[in-house]
């Protein structure tokens, strides 16, 4: 219980405050429905028996005070004042509830903003242990589980709970059997919830595995849909996908019939209690006429005391089956938060998300070198080193490149440099300041080609601006990476142009066309420093020595870094570093390695 207090207010994006001005409109909710309730016994003691006036002299008074001279006028004065405070009160219902809806609802939006936030902005190593299914599902399936199956329930119970307790008093007030009544229908309905504690909460953990699992098989079969339609393993994922939608009835299943266990429960009690009640007075003989005021207020009360319990019982078990949802989000936030920690601990590293804005355009100035300083890198869980000791330097505008056999830690440097992976020994230095003071700022200054492009399912124009807003858009600058990339011929022949679709991750490009909008792309963005991680390997030869020309332009201007297997490719480079089990064992320019017939 306390575990889960704690994790709800560690997720709820809003201040507690808020939740206490809810329980306090909730109060008044439910001030105004027990005494609208009570109003009514008087009335219908009046309305069936008017001599009550005059035996009353609280009530003469009121009836001098308003000048009334017939028992009638009293009843339908009061009758009016019911009327007017049960309008006002359902009134106040719908503004709460609206209320509440809104609130729960801008609750789902601050989280979905929150965690994207976090998962942007968490150090890249989260990403290399994380598949993207759990991820979606936090942010998009159980950001809304939060509001709806956690949030709104806690706050329905709350309000739940007023009803009950102002409705019980009422009861108490009239007659003692109540507490009785309440014990008989409390105590079963305790009993039960708590026998199947666990129960519910293994369901609900099945059911949100479930989801998660089919988001994972919907991920894998149409992520690769090449793959699966040429292997033909349509029976693998549908069987997987059938398994997993077969968990997820049988647990969903048991969860929502026991959500309703606990109504049918009390229903059954309270007509017991009634009916028996009266039926054991006849039968011993019992005057009965006593106990019809207290039995009509109490029937009467129940017909909201009994939704308020039911689905106060509803909500608990509900709650309990969303146990897990509050595990799964706190625990990648807790994860997130130590990550974060934990790299700052050896140095201030600047990488929230809310700094890119402000930091977009402020670049710092490269003036003469990039250094690296025994830099090491480890994996997270890898015993050795995926880097070791790599010390080198940069000059500006100068084009390097890293060779070595595959797994040799080339792509591993790239993303030290890029600052995805934080180096645990050494330091790399820009002009003599370390690039972990304002990491931020040293992204900004890189332009970065992956081996494998990422298109969005947009148009070429806004895969080549990628993040920035259509408007602010350069179309100088555009048609320059257009031709730098060697992408205008394909652009004059697309009836849309730069407004052609691509196509989920680029479908309707080839793989070289792809591979040149990510040159285009990191063109545009006019970084001082490329770094290019076997940019053009899914080129044909002739448009990759046309590209590789443009890049060679570039030489002097730009500071190059390149990974390349084929060195055609990086002849220009001023300078290759030879790479083996995370070391660099030899460096010199591309005669001396390459042409010296010294194997890369
Ligand atoms: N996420 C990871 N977790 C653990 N080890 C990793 C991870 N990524 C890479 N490695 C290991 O680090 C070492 C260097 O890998 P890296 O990808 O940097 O090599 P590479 O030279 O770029 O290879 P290739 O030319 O095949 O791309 C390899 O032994 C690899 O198994």
């Amino acid at each position: 219980m306390q575990n889960f207090i704690n994790r709800f207010f560690f997720i709820l994006p809003a201040s507690p405050k808020q939740l206490v001005i809810l329980v306090i409109l909730f109060v008044l909710m439910s001030v105004l429905e027990a005494f609208g309730i009570g109003m009514i016994g008087p009335f219908l003691n009046l309305a069936s028996n008017p001599d009550l006036v005059k035996e009353s002299e609280f009530v003469a008074s009121v009836y001098a005070g308003l000048n009334l001279t017939e028992a009638s006028q009293g009843i339908a004065l009061l009758g009016l004042f019911i009327i007017g405070l049960f309008t006002v009160k359902s009134f106040l219902n719908w503004q709460i509830k609206t209320y509440v809806f809104g609130f729960c609802l801008k609750v789902r939006g601050k989280l979905c903003e929150k965690l994207i936030q976090e998962y942007l902005s968490v150090p890249y190593t989260f990403h290399l242990s994380k598949d993207s299914a759990s991820v979606i599902q936090c942010i998009i399936i159980y950001t809304q589980s939060f509001a709806l199956d956690i949030l709104m329930p806690i706050l329905n119970s709350a309000a739940n709970l007023m009803i009950i307790i102002a409705l019980s008093g009422l009861l108490l007030l009239t007659s003692k059997l109540v507490v009785i009544v309440l014990i008989f229908l409390f105590v079963p309905l305790i009993v039960i919830l708590n026998a199947f504690k666990d129960k519910i909460k293994y369901w609900g953990k099945r059911v949100s595995y479930a989801d998660e699992s089919i988001i994972r098989i919907v991920n894998h079969s149409l992520g690769g849909i090449k793959e699966t339609k040429v292997i033909g393993c349509y029976d693998f994922f549908e069987e997987q996908l059938s398994y997993q939608s077969r968990e997820y009835i049988e647990a969903g299943t048991l969860l929502l019939s026991f959500q309703i266990v606990p109504r049918i429960l009390v229903e059954a009690i309270l007509i017991v209690f009634l009916v028996g009640i009266t039926s054991t007075m006849i039968l011993l003989g019992q005057d009965i006429d006593g106990l019809i005021p207290v039995l009509s207020i109490f029937a009467l009360s129940s017909i909201r005391l009994l939704p308020a319990i039911s689905n106060l019982s509803k909500d608990m078990s509900k709650l309990r089956s969303m146990t897990y949802v509050l595990e799964r989000l706190s625990q990648d936030l807790r994860e997130i938060e130590t990550l974060k920690n934990s790299e700052g601990l050896n140095r201030t590293v600047v990488t929230e998300v809310s700094q890119l804005a402000a930091d977009k355009f402020q670049h710092h100035d490269f003036n003469n070198q990039i250094i690296f300083e025994g830099v090491t890198y480890q994996y997270p869980g890898c015993e050795l080193p995926a880097i070791s000791d790599v010390s080198l330097s940069i000059n500006k505008g100068e084009s390097i490149a890293f060779i070595g056999q595959s797994g040799a830690g080339k792509t591993t440097l790239v993303d030290i440099m890029l600052g995805l992976l934080i180096p645990q020994g050494g330091d790399i230095k820009i002009d003599d300041i370390s690039i972990y003071n304002n990491l931020r700022s040293w992204q900004n200054m890189i332009g970065y080609i992956p081996q494998s492009i990422f298109l969005m399912a947009d148009t070429i124009e806004r895969n080549i601006a990628f993040g920035v807003a259509d408007d602010l858009i350069d179309q100088k600058r555009l048609q320059q990476a257009l031709e730098m990339a060697q992408l205008m011929d394909l652009v004059k022949e697309l009836p849309d142009g730069i407004n052609t679709m691509v196509g989920e991750r680029g479908v309707r490009l080839s793989g070289g066309q792809r591979q040149r909008i990510g040159i285009a792309r990191a063109l545009y963005h006019e970084r001082d420093i490329l770094v290019l991680d076997e940019a053009t390997s899914a080129l044909d030869n002739e448009t990759e020595s046309l590209v590789t020309e443009s890049i060679k332009s570039l030489s002097g201007i730009k500071t190059m870094i390149m990974i390349a297997h084929r060195l055609t490719t990086i002849q220009h480079c001023d300078r290759l570093y030879v790479m083996e089990k995370g070391r660099i064992v030899r460096s010199g320019t591309y005669n001396e390695i390459v042409l010296g017939n010294i194997q890369s």
